[in-house]
């Protein structure tokens, strides 16, 4: 396992992608609308991870109510596993709580997220990339 990437949470992404990229210095800025979960996401690759950035699309997004009741910020940490249906399996014995299925996140990930009561109030993803 390794950490993919940390996302956060944004108002305004294109607001927020101009001033992450000034910040950080960042050239590459992948964009895409993740329709399943109510989220715009924008990728920054920086030296093997990546930062995301995520906007709410519509009412019933996670990252909405997020906003609402937290503000801006750190949202979850994803963490990358080559068979995830394994990982999964091993981690619900270890008594981690999964909330909902196994379903496709961006960049044609398969992703599935942990309670943030499982690992001391971190929300979690669990990750894997298409094999190229
Ligand atoms: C595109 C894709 C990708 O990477 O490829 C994505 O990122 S999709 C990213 C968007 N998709 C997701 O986030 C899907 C997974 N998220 C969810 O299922 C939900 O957002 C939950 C994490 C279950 C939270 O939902 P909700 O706030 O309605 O539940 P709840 O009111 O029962 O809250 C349960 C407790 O978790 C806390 N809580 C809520 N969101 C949290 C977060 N991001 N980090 C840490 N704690 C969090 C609440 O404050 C509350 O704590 P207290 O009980 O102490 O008050």
């Amino acid at each position: 396992m390794r950490l993919d990437h940390v996302a956060i949470a944004v108002n305004n992404l294109d607001d927020a992608v101009k001033q992450y990229k000034e910040a950080l210095g960042v050239d590459e800025v992948e964009i895409e609308n993740v329709e399943s979960e109510g989220v715009r996401v924008a990728i920054l690759h920086l030296n093997n991870s990546r930062i995301e950035l995520m906007e709410a699309t519509k009412e019933t997004s996670p990252i909405k109510k997020f906003l609402a009741t937290k503000g801006e910020g750190l949202h979850h940490i994803a963490l990358e596993t080559e068979g995830i249906e394994k990982e999964v399996d091993r981690m619900k014995v270890c008594g981690i709580q999964f909330l909902g299925e196994i379903r496709p996140g961006s960049r044609g990930t398969k992703i599935i997220f942990m309670h943030p009561k499982s690992l001391h109030g971190v929300l979690a993803e669990l990750c894997s990339h298409p094999k190229s």
